[in-house]
C-alpha cells in the first residue's frame, strides 16, 4: 500500500499493459484514472479496479491530442480530488520494411508514441506545478528504445525518443520535485503481440505464432513476460522508493537486451 490516498492516470488502460499497471497500481493504494480511445475496455478495468474497494474513473480520450490529453489530467484531479502520477503508457506497434512506410503511417505512429507522452508529460508537470506539489511521471518505452530491430524501424524511433523526452523531462522539472522515469518491457504477451506477429506473417510468410516464439526463444529467463511483470517494475517508480531516481529507462525484459 505504498501510494494509498494518491491519484494515478494511466493512458491506454484498457487493455493489456495498462489495464495491469493501473490494477497493480489500485492495490497499491491508488486512486485510478483510467484514459483510452475505447471506452468499453476502460469501463470493465474500471469495474474490476471498484471491486478491489479501490476508487476508478474513465476518461475516454485520444493521447495524439495535446487538448484531449490535457482535459483528461483535469477531469482526474476533479473526479479523484488530487493527482500526483501520469503514466503515459498508450502506444501502438507499426510493423513495416522502412523502404515501404508511408506518410501517413509515420504520422500516425508519431502522433501517438512520441507526442501522446509529450503532451502527458506537459500536462502532468503543469498540473503539478498548479498544484505546488512534487509528481511522478512514468513512460512506456521498450527495449526497441535501446535496440532498432527490423520491420519495427518507426517503432523504435518513437520509443528511443521517449527516451530522449525522459531525459530532457527529469533534468527540466527536478527542481519541481518531479521525477520522470521510464519502463522498457521486452516481449510482453498481450494483444499488442499478437498483431506484430500477424503483420509479420503477412509480410514474410512465417506461419502465425513463429515471429512471437522466435523472439521469445532468445529470453534468458525463459519465458515471455506478463503484463504483470511490467506492472510490478511501474509500481517501483510509482512508490516513494524510486524518489531518488529520475532520467531512466532501465531493461525489464527478462535477459534479451544487455545495457
Ligand atoms: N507488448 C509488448 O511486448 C511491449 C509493449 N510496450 C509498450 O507498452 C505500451 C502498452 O503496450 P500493450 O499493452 O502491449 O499494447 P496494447 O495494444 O495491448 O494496448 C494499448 C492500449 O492503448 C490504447 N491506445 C492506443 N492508441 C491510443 C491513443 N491514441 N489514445 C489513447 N489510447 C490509445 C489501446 O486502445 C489499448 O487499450 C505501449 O506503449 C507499447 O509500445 C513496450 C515493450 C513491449
Ligand atoms: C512491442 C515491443 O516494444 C517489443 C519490443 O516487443
Amino acid at each position: 500500500m505504498t501510494i494509498t490516498g494518491k491519484v494515478a492516470l494511466v493512458t491506454g488502460g484498457g487493455r493489456g499493459i495498462g489495464r495491469a499497471i493501473a490494477l497493480r497500481l489500485a492495490d497499491d493504494g491508488a486512486a485510478i484514472a483510467l484514459v483510452d480511445t475505447n471506452e468499453q475496455n476502460m469501463e470493465a478495468v474500471a469495474a474490476e479496479i471498484r471491486e478491489r474497494g479501490r476508487k476508478a474513473t474513465t476518461f475516454q480520450a485520444d493521447v495524439s491530442s495535446r487538448q484531449q490529453v490535457y482535459d483528461a489530467v483535469d477531469h482526474a484531479e476533479s473526479a479523484l480530488g488530487g493527482f500526483d502520477i501520469m503514466v503515459n503508457n498508450a502506444g501502438i506497434a507499426q510493423v513495416q520494411p522502412l523502404s515501404e512506410v508511408t506518410e501517413n503511417e509515420v504520422s500516425t505512429i508519431l502522433g501517438v508514441n512520441l507526442e501522446g507522452v509529450l503532451w502527458g508529460i506537459q500536462a502532468a508537470a503543469t498540473k503539478f506545478q498548479e498544484r505546488k506539489q512534487p509528481g511522478k511521471i512514468i513512460n512506456a518505452s521498450s527495449i526497441a528504445g535501446h535496440d532498432g530491430f527490423a520491420m519495427l524501424g518507426v517503432y523504435c524511433a518513437t520509443k528511443f525518443a521517449v527516451r530522449a523526452l525522459t531525459q530532457s523531462a527529469a533534468k527540466e522539472y527536478a527542481s519541481d520535485g518531479i521525477t520522470v522515469n521510464s519502463y522498457c518491457p521486452g516481449v510482453v504477451g498481450t494483444d499488442m503481440w499478437v498483431e506484430i506477429d500477424e503483420r509479420f506473417a503477412e509480410l514474410t510468410g512465417a506461419p502465425k505464432g513463429a515471429t512471437y516464439e522466435k523472439f521469445v526463444e532468445g529470453i534468458a529467463l525463459g519465458r515471455a513476460q506478463t503484463p504483470e511483470d511490467v506492472a510490478g517494475f511501474v509500481s517501483y517508480l510509482a512508490g516513494p522508493d524510486s524518489d531518488y531516481m529520475t532520467g531512466q529507462s532501465p531493461m525489464i525484459d527478462g535477459g534479451l537486451v544487455y545495457r
